[in-house]
């Protein structure tokens, strides 16, 4: 490790998360810890510069009011007080509203005090990943569940940087990806990359196992546990694999907004692996922010579509062709969703709406096409903007842009004769429809 880092430590505060990123901003390395680290841990943290003890409303747990570990205060690092009356004097009641400020209360504690480096950015970070999971991983094999989207695209670029052949990534194609998707993955990882790559068609087998089902839960729970199935049988064909490589993020392992934020036993994101399948963990990004994530794609070379890619459900377009899934249907919703991104970039949106997609719901009504009558099915858009996902808002659409977008879904998509604007928030309504 290379850099110098800033403790946040939780003694109750709500804005742990908010403190960790404003250091990183300023170039520090920060990390978030519980109030009571021992010694052993403190000490196996490198380059630490300095301790911010990050008191707050949450401070009372199991009816009792926590303070920072002996470990802290007998460091003999610098330590800054917030919100917090402790065993040194209190430095600030609260941490200053305006951003200006706060940035240069830290700015003052950071460098002056802790006389820590502006040393934190992603090339050095990359370099110590890479060293560290040379380290971990030894002359090993590494196995990678890589979806497409950001965080296992972006392990999976790290690790072909650190371990190059060691790393076999398998790539499952549920037959519910959007239009281009799992080309893309083979030809980045595989033809650009030059990675160990199985692509694994299961589409058919997917596809049979949702004929006629229609409750929205039971389809996303036989799409998770066909998944796990897929890979397992791929893992157990493949000899000597000891690790499992996963797109963990700090966001997974801060819980925020809790009593305090605990750190998190490592857990397994491909959910449901039989614990037959032994395998050791490997997270490399699992300090990063989500920013942090996508500048890191950026730094490794990833083409900017699939690190600023909008966030996709796991159960893919499956969710988005409502009730019972038929082909024909989810070619519509493949192929309408498809006409949105193109459109949506061409009117320079990608990147600036947080979320768009289509929809195609499972009944048909009335129209004309050719002087005839037609009789199908509609698409609905919906695009939303969200901080947190909890609540989100519609976005105002230039009516021109909805007229094009209905113009080609209405005579570029078989079966689609009338397309919908969904106006609803969250809440009322999800942001996706099952
Ligand atoms: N089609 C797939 N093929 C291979 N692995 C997959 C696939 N879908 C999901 N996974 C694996 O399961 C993990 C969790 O999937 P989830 O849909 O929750 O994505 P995520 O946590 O947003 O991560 P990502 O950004 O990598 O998709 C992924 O990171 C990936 O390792």
């Amino acid at each position: 490790m290379q850099q110098d880092m800033i403790v946040v430590l939780d003694l109750g505060s709500e804005d742990n998360t908010l403190i960790a990123r404003e250091l990183r901003s300023l170039g520090v390395y920060s990390e978030i810890h519980p109030h009571d680290i021992t010694a052993a841990q403190l000490k196996a943290l490198p380059n630490v510069r300095g301790i911010i003890l990050n008191g707050g409303p949450n401070r009372v747990v199991d009816g009792v009011s926590i303070d920072a570990s002996k470990a802290v205060y007998e460091s003999g690092l610098p330590l800054f007080a917030v919100d917090h009356k402790g065993q040194i004097p209190q430095n600030l009641e609260r941490w200053p509203k305006d951003a200006g400020q706060l940035r240069d209360t830290l700015r003052a504690f950071t460098f002056e005090a802790c006389k820590a480096q502006a040393n934190w950015n992603m090339e050095n970070f990359i370099a110590d990943q890479i060293e560290l999971v040379r380290e971990q991983v030894g002359d090993k094999k590494v196995l990678l569940a890589l979806s497409g989207g950001v965080d296992s695209s972006v392990v999976a670029a790290l690790l072909l940087k650190a371990i190059g052949d060691q790393l076999t990534c398998v790539h499952v194609n549920h037959g519910l990806l959007r239009k281009g998707e799992a080309e893309q993955v083979v030809e980045v990882f595989q033809k650009q990359l030059g990675a160990n790559l199985v692509y694994v068609d299961a589409s058919e087998r997917f596809l049979g196992k949702l004929a006629g089902v229609a409750d929205p839960e039971q389809k996303r729970k036989i799409i998770g546990a066909e998944f796990i199935r897929v890979f397992e049988e791929e893992a157990r064909k493949l000899d000597g694999i000891e690790f499992l490589a996963q797109g963990t993020i700090y966001p997974d392992i801060v819980e925020s907004g809790t009593k305090t934020a605990k750190m998190v036993k490592s857990h397994h994101n491909v959910g449901g692996l039989p614990d037959d399948l032994q395998f050791e963990l490997v997270e490399p990004l699992k300090m990063l922010f989500k920013d942090e994530v996508r500048a890191c794609g950026v730094a490794l070379g990833l083409p900017d579509n699939m690190v600023y890619r909008q966030p996709f459900p796991g159960p893919g377009l499956g969710v988005r062709c409502l009730g019972a899934i038929t082909r024909e249907r989810l070619e519509a919703v493949r192929e309408s969703d498809a006409i949105l991104r193109e459109e949506f970039a061409n009117a320079g949106l990608q990147g600036k709406v947080w979320q768009y997609f289509t929809v195609v719901p499972d009944f048909k009504s009335v129209g004309v096409r050719d002087n005839a009558r037609s009789f199908e099915y509609p698409v609905i858009l919906r695009a939303v903007n969200t901080i947190d996902a909890m609540t989100a808002s519609i976005e105002p659409l230039d009516w021109a842009l909805l007229e094009k977008i209905t113009q080609r879904i209405t005579h570029e998509v078989p079966g689609v004769n009338r397309v919908l604007y969904d106006l609803t928030p969250k809440p009322v309504g999800t942001i996706e429809w099952e």
